[in-house]
C-alpha cells in the first residue's frame, strides 16, 4: 500500500532537496515560494486571529532572523500591513547580512512601510500575537545569542506564537530542543513535514501543525526517496479479519500470554484483558499458580494455567497463534526459562517489559530466534537494548527505532511522545496519545492488543502499526470523555479500542 505524499515526514536535509528541486527542475522561484509560504502563513494568522480577537483589532509583532525564514516572516509583515494591522519586524538578525529572497522579501517589506526595529536587550515584547520567523530549517547546533535571550522573553510573553516552518530551536530531524525553543500555539510547515514536528519535544512546542505544500508539484516529491511517515490507519482497515456468520472462534486464533511471576500478577491481566476485547478467538494466560485465582474472577473467559514449572510451556504452545512475553515476567529464573520456551516455540511474539529487559541482558537469545518478533520499549528498555542511555534515544528517536528494528531482526514500536512503529526500512509515526497516558499500566494494555492483533493473523507490522494507533487514539478518546490528562486507568481504554476497532470492521466493510 502507497503512503500518501502529504503523510511523509522529512529531514532538513531532505527538505532542501525538495526545494532545490522544486527552483532548479521545476523552474519555481525561491522567492515565488518564499511569497507563497508567508501566504500561508498570513492566512492562518488571520484565522487564529478572528477566533481569539474576534472584530477586535490586535497588535502583531515578526520575530525574524536573517535567513530564509526570516524571508517567510516579512513577507507575514508585508501582507498584515496592507490589511491595516497594527504591525512591528523586530529584526534580531542583521539585516546587513541578509541576502538572496530574503533581502528582496525584506526591501518588499520596507516599501508596505512596515515599521523595522532592530532588537536591542530593552526592547519590550508588547504584541498580543507574535509570528517566529526567528531560525527555520538551517538552524545549526545550540542556539547562540541573542537568540536564545530572544525565544526565552517570548516563551514568558505566554502569548500565542505561531511558528513560521518550524518553533526556533527545535530540531527539525529529530525534535530535540537545541539549548532553547520556541513554544508555539500553532505551526505552519513548507513543502515537506519535517520530522521532528511531531515527536519528543515536537509534541510540546508545535501547537496544531499545518502544512502548505505551497504548490510544488507531486513530481518533486518522487525525486526524494524517504522512509519515515505519518501512521495513517486507513491503511489498516483491510487487515482485520471478517466476521462472517458461520464463524467459529478457531478462525480468530488463539493467543498466550506468559508473565505474572510472584507479586506481579496487575500487568499479566491488563495485558490479557486488552487482547479478550480486541476480537481474538482465545486467550490463554500462563503464569504463577497464585495469579490464577484473581485473573479468573477479574475475566473468567481467559483459560489460566498455574505453572510454577516452564518446562511445562513447549506442550502448552501446541497449536497456538501468537505469544505475548513479558508483563509483570520479572527477572527470575523462572521468568528466563519462560522466555527461552517462548522463544523455542516459533511462534510470532511481542516482547515487552521484563521480556525486553531479559533480552537486554542476553542477547544471544537473538541466535535463537525462529519467528517474527514485534518490540515493544519504552525509552528506557531501548536504552537496555542498545547500550546507550535514554537521554541517546530520546536525541535521536527516528534512529533509535530504526536500529532497533535492524539489531533485533524484529518489527519495532518505540513508546514515548510521538511513538514510532519501524518493520522493514519503513517508520511510521503515531500522530495521537497525549500525557494522561503516562501511567503504570497502558504498556500492558498495548502488549495485549498487539498479540491480539497477531493472533487474528496480522503480520507483526501490521499489528504495530494498527494497533499502536487504536491504543493512543483510544487515549485521546478517553481524555475527551474525563475533560483532561489526570487519572486515566490504562484498563479505561480496554472498551474504548474495542468500539473503534469495531468501527474500522465495520467502514472497512460499508466504506
Ligand atoms: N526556497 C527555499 O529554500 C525556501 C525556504 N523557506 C524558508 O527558509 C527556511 C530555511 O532557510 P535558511 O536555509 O536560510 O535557514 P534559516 O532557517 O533561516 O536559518 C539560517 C539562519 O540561522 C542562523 N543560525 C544557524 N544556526 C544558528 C544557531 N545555532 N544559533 C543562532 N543562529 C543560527 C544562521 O546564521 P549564521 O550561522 O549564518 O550566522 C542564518 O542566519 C525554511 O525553514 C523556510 O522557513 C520557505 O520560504 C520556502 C522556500
Ligand atoms: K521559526
Amino acid at each position: 500500500m502507497a503512503n500518501s505524499l502529504s503523510h511523509t515526514l522529512y529531514t532538513a536535509e531532505q527538505v532542501r532537496q525538495l526545494d532545490y528541486n522544486a527552483i532548479h527542475q521545476q523552474g519555481i522561484a525561491g522567492y515565488t515560494l518564499m511569497e507563497r509560504a508567508g501566504k500561508a502563513t498570513f492566512r492562518l494568522l488571520r484565522q487564529y486571529c478572528e477566533q481569539w480577537f474576534g472584530k477586535e483589532s490586535f497588535h502583531l509583532q515578526v520575530l525574524c532572523g536573517s535567513g530564509n525564514n526570516a524571508g517567510d516572516g516579512f513577507i507575514v509583515a508585508g501582507l498584515a500591513k496592507q490589511k491595516g494591522i497594527e504591525v512591528e519586524v523586530i529584526a534580531v538578525g542583521d539585516p546587513g547580512k541578509l541576502k538572496g529572497d530574503a533581502l528582496t522579501a525584506y526591501q518588499w517589506c520596507q516599501a508596505q512601510s512596515v515599521s523595522i526595529t532592530p532588537w536591542q536587550e530593552n526592547l519590550q515584547l508588547t504584541a498580543d500575537v507574535f509570528v517566529d520567523a526567528l531560525l527555520g530549517t538551517g538552524l545549526k547546533g545550540p542556539v547562540r545569542e541573542t537568540y536564545a535571550s530572544v525565544i526565552e522573553q517570548l516563551n514568558s510573553t505566554y502569548k500565542p506564537v505561531i511558528a513560521v516552518d518550524i518553533p526556533s530551536g527545535l530540531c527539525a530531524d529529530t525534535g530535540t530542543v537545541l539549548g532553547v525553543a520556541v513554544k508555539a500555539r500553532s505551526t505552519i510547515t513548507f513543502i515537506g513535514r519535517k520530522r521532528g514536528l511531531y515527536t519528543h519535544h515536537g509534541c510540546e512546542l508545535t501547537g496544531e501543525v499545518h502544512f502548505a505544500d505551497l504548490a510544488v508539484p507531486e513530481l518533486v516529491y518522487h525525486t526524494t526517496p524517504c522512509n519515515s511517515y505519518l501512521l495513517d490507519p486507513s491503511r489498516y482497515l483491510t487487515c482485520l479479519p471478517e466476521r462472517y456468520k458461520n464463524s467459529h472462534k478457531g478462525a480468530f486464533g488463539h493467543l498466550v500470554l506468559i508473565g505474572g511471576d510472584h507479586s506481579m500478577g496487575g500487568a499479566i491481566t491488563m495485558a490479557a484483558e486488552a487482547a479478550l476485547h480486541a476480537g481474538v478467538g482465545l486467550v490463554s494466560v500462563v503464569t504463577r499458580p497464585e495469579q490464577v485465582g484473581g485473573l479468573q474472577a477479574r475475566c473468567p473467559e481467559i483459560m489460566v494455567i498455574g505453572c510454577d514449572n516452564p518446562g511445562q510451556i513447549p506442550r502448552l504452545l501446541i497449536g497456538k497463534s501468537a505469544l505475548v512475553i513479558g508483563p509483570g515476567l520479572g527477572q527470575s529464573r523462572w521468568s528466563r526459562e519462560c522466555l527461552l520456551a517462548a522463544i523455542d516455540s516459533g511462534l510470532p511474539l511481542v516482547l515487552d517489559a521484563d521480556g525486553l529487559n531479559l533480552l537486554a541482558v542476553e542477547p544471544t537469545l537473538l541466535e535463537q530466534k525462529k519467528s517474527d518478533w514485534l518490540l515493544t520499549p519504552h525509552p528506557g528498555e531501548a536504552a537496555r537494548l542498545l547500550g546507550v542511555s535514554s537521554q541517546q534515544i530520546q536525541q535521536n528517536r527516528f534512529a533509535s527505532v530504526e536500529q532497533l528494528a535492524s539489531q533485533y531482526q524484529s518489527t519495532a514500536v518505540l513508546k514515548g511522545a510521538g511513538s514510532l512503529v519501524c518493520a522493514k526500512g519503513l517508520i511510521q509515526l503515531a500522530n495521537v496519545g497525549n500525557p494522561g497516558m503516562a501511567v503504570g499500566g497502558m504498556g500492558d494494555v498495548l502488549s495485549g492488543l498487539l498479540g491480539a492483533l497477531i493472533a487474528q493473523g496480522l503480520s507483526t507490522a501490521e499489528a504495530a502499526g494498527l494497533g499502536t494507533w487504536l491504543h493512543s487514539y483510544s487515549a485521546d478518546q478517553l481524555v475527551k470523555l474525563v475533560g483532561g490528562y489526570f487519572g486515566l486507568r490504562a484498563t479505561e481504554l480496554i472498551p474504548l479500542i474495542r468500539k473503534q476497532i469495531n468501527q474500522m470492521a465495520v467502514k472497512s466493510k460499508y466504506g
